[in-house]
């Protein structure tokens, strides 16, 4: 598997320095993180399921035809996780694998309306990502933060559940800090939702919204405007209107990039035709994520060595990209200080050996 992440394109000592690059992670998902290994395990399971059993099976399971079929195999692995133990060993695990990229920080986005409905006790699932959430921090080292999204496409029902999950003080969890909206979005206008986002910042909660994945740029200014934004899940479509390029810019609103998500899931035709180039001469925060990296045939690191190749980075500007998602996240100013400062130290050492 990571040898097909070696990206050919770019020379093999900065994916060694990629490799060790103390990282933060932003846009990822929480069951779209799920190892093949892991993914096949729970499969075994739930003989009941279309999920292939065999990891290399799961390679050809993951190929999608379009967004809407990426959205229904991405279903099908929800499905199989259907006790509050099956919630904790996939957290655990998915931090185990950021922990060896190096990620330090990541704010994992979960749709708990998706598991709750499955009949997962609301309490027993919120026990079980903060009972792994403490482990990894005690044992990898690696801080991880929730971001709980709306599954758009399921409607208001779903926002009112996600909403009450996020702001009731006797269920929500302690490690939330972001609410967002996911799932596909022709047909799902973010308009309808300023209800429930305003609800979830009056809780202290930050709005994370996807927007402009799959739609134009107007589905980007209603997340603005509508469900006040402070970062944009991917914003692909932003490329298409100088004036919210600038207004982005402007208003240091960060980009949560995915750039092989966008490809797998045919958002965008080719990486070479992908928006990033546009978002850093428009001079946009951009921050480089994987989105649903086993889904993907992909992983952060190899996220940042695609990013080295379409903005023809070298340690130092890969350093700076590291230090923007650290910049946007929403850790602590003392946490943010220390990732950023680890980012130099190693920056420093690795030009200077
Ligand atoms: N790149 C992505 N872009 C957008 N979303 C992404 C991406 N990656 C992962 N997701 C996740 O996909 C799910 C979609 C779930 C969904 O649409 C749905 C529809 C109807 C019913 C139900 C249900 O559970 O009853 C769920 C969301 O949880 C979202 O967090
Ligand atoms: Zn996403």
């Amino acid at each position: 598997m990571t040898e097909r992440l070696v990206d050919p394109a770019v020379p093999r000592d900065l994916h060694a320095f990629i490799a060790g690059l103390p990282k933060a992670e932003l846009h990822v998902h929480h069951v779209g993180s799920a190892s093949p290994r892991i993914v096949s395990e729970l499969a075994a399971r739930h003989p009941d399921s279309k999920v292939p059993t065999d990891p290399e099976a799961l390679v050809d399971y993951f190929q999608f035809t379009d967004f809407a079929h990426f959205i229904d195999v991405y279903l099908s692995v929800v499905d199989l996780i259907r006790t509050p133990e099956d919630v904790r060993l996939l957290t655990y695990e998915v931090a185990r694998d950021m922990a060896r990229q190096q990620v330090r920080y990541a704010e994992l986005t979960i749709t708990p309306y998706s598991s709750t409905r499955r009949g997962i006790d609301e309490g027993a699932f919120m026990d079980a990502i903060e009972d792994a959430r403490k482990a990894a921090e005690a044992e990898f080292g690696t801080v991880l933060r929730w971001c709980f999204d709306i599954p758009g496409e399921a409607g208001l029902e779903a926002a009112e559940e996600t909403t009450r999950l996020a702001t009731d003080d006797r269920v929500r969890p302690e490690g939330l800090v972001s609410f967002g909206l996911g799932g596909p979005e022709i047909g799902v206008g973010r308009p309808q939702f300023k209800p429930y986002f305003d609800r979830a910042i009056a809780a202290g909660l930050h709005s994370v919204p996807h927007a402009g994945e799959t739609t134009g740029p107007q589905t980007v200014w209603d997340a603005l405007t509508e469900l006040r934004a402070e970062r944009i899940g991917h914003g692909t479509s932003s490329a298409q209107d100088p004036k919210l390029l600038a207004h982005l810019a402007e208003r240091r609103i960060p980009l949560e990039v995915c750039p092989t998500s966008n490809i797998a899931t045919r958002a965008v035709r080719t990486l070479d035709e992908h928006p990033i180039k546009e978002f850093t001469r428009a001079g946009v925060l951009v921050t480089v994520n994987s989105d649903d990296p086993p889904m993907f045939g992909t992983d952060l690191n190899n996220e940042y060595a695609v990013a080295a190749r379409l903005l023809d980075l070298d340690e130092r500007g890969l350093a700076d990209l590291a230090k923007n998602a650290v910049e946007a996240s929403f850790l602590d100013v003392p946490g943010k200080a220390r990732i950023r400062d680890e980012i130099d130290t190693y920056t420093a050492a690795w030009l200077a050996s």
